[in-house]
């Protein structure tokens, strides 16, 4: 299973953000992480359409995009046309989930579910073959630079202990307080997609995302 690093914007220096976004591309990072935040779903409000759409360019890089917005449904064919290439939804904000899981697919973008802290694992069981990507929070959603919870792990290796028995090989996405010192403990618990923010876009760019590299490399 491929091993990926997912650099979240949310920590860069938005007046360089097409520099560093290229800076991460160059180094091997293959998703690029937009949080978006609406004020109602999370009490923070980040950035949306507009910014997406121009950064889509800056770069030859995966949009991995997470929405932390109410009824994500209304907004698919916007993030969609702004340059989205998988759309993560937090399962607690869909009035219907199979809906909005068939709304991204039918944009022909790969769908992502999301599950908050306090969320069990169990809630995804109805859509283990129904998304290409399943992203455990290890924060509370709504900023960068908090602590991995971990008691995450647990939650990583039931939910790929749960595709395993399926025979489906979707992404696990890990997103929150991921640095170089919990990258391997986190991947050996199940994930192969780590997102980073204040991991990645602090001091040097470009050797710390060579720094995970190395690990995701080394644990494929
Ligand atoms: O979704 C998020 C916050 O809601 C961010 O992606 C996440 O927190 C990344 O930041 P850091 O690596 O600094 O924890
Ligand atoms: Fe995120």
């Amino acid at each position: 299973m491929k091993n990926i690093l997912a650099p979240s914007i949310l920590s860069a220096d938005f007046k360089v953000l097409g520099e560093q976004v290229k800076t991460c591309a160059e180094n091997g990072a293959e998703y690029l992480h937009f949080d978006v935040m609406d004020g109602m779903f999370v009490s923070n409000i980040s950035f949306g359409i507009p910014v997406l759409a121009s950064i889509k360019g800056a770069a030859d890089i995966v949009m991995d995009v997470h929405l932390m917005i109410e009824e994500p449904i209304r907004y698919v064919e916007a993030f969609h046309k702004a340059g989205a290439d998988i759309l993560n939804v937090h399962y607690e904000a869909c009035e219907d989930v199979q809906a909005t899981l068939d709304a991204i697919h039918k944009c022909g973008m790969k769908a992502g579910l999301t599950i908050k802290p306090a969320t069990p694992v169990e809630v995804l069981k109805p859509y283990l073959d129904q998304a290409e990507l399943f992203l455990i929070m290890s924060v509370e959603p709504g900023k960068g630079g908090q602590s991995f919870i971990p008691e995450s792990l647990d939650k990583i290796r039931e939910l790929r202990g749960l595709l395993n028995e399926k025979g489906l090989t979707a992404d696990v996405e890990v997103d929150g307080g991921i640095h170089l010192g919990n990258a391997k403990e986190v991947l050996e618990s199940g994930a192969n997609v780590l997102v980073a923010g204040s991991a990645v876009f602090k001091d040097n760019i470009a050797e710390n995302v060579k720094g995970f590299m190395e690990i995701l490399n080394e644990n494929e």
